[in-house]
């Protein structure tokens, strides 16, 4: 399988609509050289741009998805489209990450679960999604988290046992925490005996350098590719069935010990 993460710089500097003109022409040149293509987390914004989640906020209908579904049909792939400031018509705002068809239908919306600032920021603008989210490829089955979800091992146990055995995750990553990324998303991959595919920003938003770094590793946690901190367009060609080869060989995801509860004081 193929795949080519794109890894944008986001900045104040670009309108919106010329972002997503060059995503949606950077998708397209993947046409015939991936079967599935990885955008990162609220492009659209920049992830720490708080104060323009409301006023670019799109319902899953608008511009962005309708540009993205186009762009997905024209190049015949697979398109996990990163995520957008969702504005659902009946309540809040969501972090939802899309992934189209290559017919250009929405395969699957998933809600960020675990928001980002603490008690400000994305934490407190938007609201948590509550529902984990599997996508079955011809290939393989995807299973869908968000930037900060990927400090939350739990979750991604819980996509493990509803099938999931390629992690896809778009970040807004800072650089201040580069190591922690690279780090969780080779923990993420050998606990879960599955592939990484980590989709970051460049650039500096809101004041916040990304650490750009997309990832791409393996189910025995083998650094398969990675980008540098600049835009770029991460190629990697990946076998599936390494998935189900190495939790045979080394199967530690049957060791598990469920309902341990809570330790005696
Ligand atoms: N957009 C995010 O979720 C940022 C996460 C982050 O900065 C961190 O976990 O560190």
């Amino acid at each position: 399988m193929r795949a080519s993460l794109i890894q944008i710089a986001v900045s104040e500097d670009e309108s919106v609509d010329s972002r997503r003109e060059r995503l949606a022409a950077l998708v397209r040149e993947q046409a015939g050289a991936a079967d599935l293509v990885v955008l990162p987390e609220l492009w659209t914004t920049g992830a720490f741009s708080y104060e323009r989640f409301g006023t670019e906020a799109e319902t899953l209908e608008g511009p962005t998805c309708e540009a993205m579904a186009k762009a997905a049909s024209d190049a015949g792939v697979w398109l996990h489209a990163g995520s957008v400031p969702e504005r659902d018509p009946e309540g809040p705002l969501y972090n939802t990450s899309v992934v189209f068809s290559p017919s250009g239908e929405l395969a699957a919306a998933y809600r960020k679960i675990h928001r980002f600032g603490f008690d400000e920021g994305e934490a407190v603008l938007m609201a948590a999604g509550r529902e984990l989210v599997t996508v079955r490829l011809p290939e393989t089955t995807l299973g869908l988290a968000t930037c900060y979800d990927l400090r939350f091992p739990e979750l991604f146990r819980g996509l493990v046992d509803a099938g999931a055995e390629t992690l896809v995750i778009p970040a807004g990553w800072p650089e201040r925490r580069r190591a922690h990324w690279t780090l969780l998303a080779q923990a993420r991959a050998v606990e879960n005996q599955a592939f990484v595919l980590a989709c970051g920003t460049a650039g500096t938003h809101a004041g916040v350098p990304q650490a750009g770094h997309s990832i791409v590793v393996d189910p025995w946690g083998e650094v398969l590719a990675e980008a540098g901190p600049g835009e770029e367009v991460l190629r990697v060609s990946f076998d599936p069935a390494k998935v189900a080869a190495t939790r045979d060989q080394f199967p530690a995801l049957k060791d598990r010990v469920l309902g341990l509860g809570t330790p005696r004081r």
